[in-house]
């Protein structure tokens, strides 16, 4: 069976990096973001939840209106929940899914979720990875990547989980400050998972 890593971090933190070198290293990853955006444009439960909450215009030719979601969701800690209780669910279900069907062929998967310990996907992982940035580091990488204000950045920071309770829940963290190299950090985990993963394959004969 495959081991599952979870890979989170605050926005900017790095996980979208550490999960490119993951691929890069042909360990499949969930992209949690991605996914969400593909089940709330295809999920019909989530489109009529998200339309009774929000309103009809909270989708716009079919497609999800992304900024208005955003601005409806951030700042509001009642809506944020409201939003994450419609759709969340279907994440976790359809990683639960896609974890199956990769399991066949596939010593270790991951996936990667900023808000991996809040939506409660805990759970479907065997180990959790921390990317750990400096709050301004990574401020200053989402404002930069995203063209967004610092004020729009700092409002997705106060809906996500402190730095400090993460820590608290991982498994391992990963520095990627600017200053520590990121990629020795990344083989070292695999090759510490992977031995993990022989002995459990070992274990089970
Ligand atoms: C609100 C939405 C429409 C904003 O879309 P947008 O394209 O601007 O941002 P994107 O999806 O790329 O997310 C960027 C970052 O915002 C942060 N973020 C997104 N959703 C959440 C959330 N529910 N709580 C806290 N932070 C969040 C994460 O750091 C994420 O990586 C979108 O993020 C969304 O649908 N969120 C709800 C689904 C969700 O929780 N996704 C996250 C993993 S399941
Ligand atoms: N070590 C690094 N060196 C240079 N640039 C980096 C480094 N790590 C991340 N970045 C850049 O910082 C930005 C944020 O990184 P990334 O998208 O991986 O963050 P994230 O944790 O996935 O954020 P989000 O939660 O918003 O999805 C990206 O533009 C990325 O290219």
């Amino acid at each position: 069976m495959a081991i599952k890593i979870g890979i989170t971090g605050g926005i900017g933190s790095g996980k979208s990096v550490v999960s490119r070198l993951l691929e890069i290293m042909g360990i499949p990853v969930y992209i949690s973001d991605t996914e969400a955006k593909r089940i709330t444009n295809t999920d019909e439960v989530i489109r009529r939840g998200l339309c009774s909450l929000v309103g009809h215009e909270v989708f716009q030719n079919g497609e999800l209106n992304r900024p208005l979601l955003a601005s409806y969701m951030f700042g509001n800690p009642e809506h944020i929940k409201e939003v994450n209780e419609i759709i969340h669910p279907q994440v976790k279900e359809d990683f639960h899914q896609w974890a199956i069907r990769q399991q066949e062929n596939q010593p270790l998967v991951g996936m990667e979720s900023a808000i991996l310990i809040e939506a409660g996907f805990r759970g479907e992982v065997d180990f959790l990875v921390m990317v750990y940035a400096p709050l301004e580091v990574r401020v200053e990488r989402a404002v930069k990547r995203d063209g967004s204000s610092r004020e729009l950045v700092m409002k997705r920071i106060e809906a996500q989980m402190s730095d400090e309770v993460k820590r608290n829940h991982a498994d391992f963290v990963i520095v990627n400050d600017d200053e520590t190299s990121l990629i020795p950090q990344v083989l070292e985990l695999i090759s510490l998972l992977s031995k993990n993963n022989h002995y459990l394959c070992s274990a089970k004969k």
